[in-house]
């Protein structure tokens, strides 16, 4: 029987697993939090850039949108875990809710000149990367967060949250701290995405296998 370990976890067979389940029930509140998620990002952008992008007014409501986005990552998964509502279209949906937040979040940092582009350009073709590979993936399986994924987003989250503050009105160690866990989240970041590589190569090998000759 043709069947593929993704995270660790022995899969369905792959011919039997559906690409995606499109049923009404995909909108649920667990879903729902990730679209809200996504909404949240343009009024993230739009506090982030107004006046210059420096204001201290500005960068605290910038902040506090975020963190609140951030906090719809934690709770969207709960709800799912809880209720059993997960759909694949949460484990597709989820990631790239996280990606255009971060993503977004990071860039703008960079263009404010508060972050350094290579952290950006970094995180941005590893999260991008993954993304494609999630599609690509989808005509064998749905492929979830991981452990290590879940981890990775909450640094990123931590470290995010802390470069937008106005640092330059607080003590020098919140900086300091900004940066160990922004270089944490980086780590983090690329030892997932190769954890990803050796995940989808996992299946695209098990997919390959003809049915009886095992993987
Ligand atoms: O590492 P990824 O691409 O699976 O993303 C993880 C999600 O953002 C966790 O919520």
């Amino acid at each position: 029987m043709t069947a593929a370990r993704v995270h660790g976890e022995r899969c369905a067979p792959l011919y039997a697993v559906r690409v995606i389940d499109a049923a009404p029930s995909a909108w649920n509140l667990a879903n729902v939090l990730t679209v809200l998620r996504i909404v949240l990002v343009p009024f993230f952008a739009w506090a982030m850039l107004v006046d210059g992008g420096h204001t201290v007014s500005g960068r605290l409501t910038a902040t506090a949108i975020f963190v609140v986005a951030a906090l719809t990552d934690r709770l969207d998964g709960w709800v799912a875990r809880r209720s059993g509502q997960i759909t694949d279209l949460g484990k597709l949906l989820d990631p790239i809710a996280d990606k255009l937040l971060v993503g977004t979040a990071l860039v703008l940092l960079s263009a404010l000149g508060d972050l350094p582009w290579w952290v950006t350009v970094v995180i941005l073709v590893r999260e991008l990367g993954i993304t494609a590979m999630r599609f690509f993936l989808l005509r064998y399986v749905v492929l979830p967060a991981s452990r290590g994924g879940k981890l990775k987003t909450v640094l990123q989250s931590f470290a995010i949250g802390l470069y937008l503050l106005p640092l330059d009105e607080l003590p020098a160690f919140v900086s300091v701290v900004a940066a160990v866990l922004m270089g944490a989240a980086v780590l983090v970041t690329v030892v997932t995405g190769l954890d990803y590589v050796r995940a989808a190569v996992r299946i695209r090998r098990a997919a390959v296998v003809p049915p009886g000759a095992g993987i």
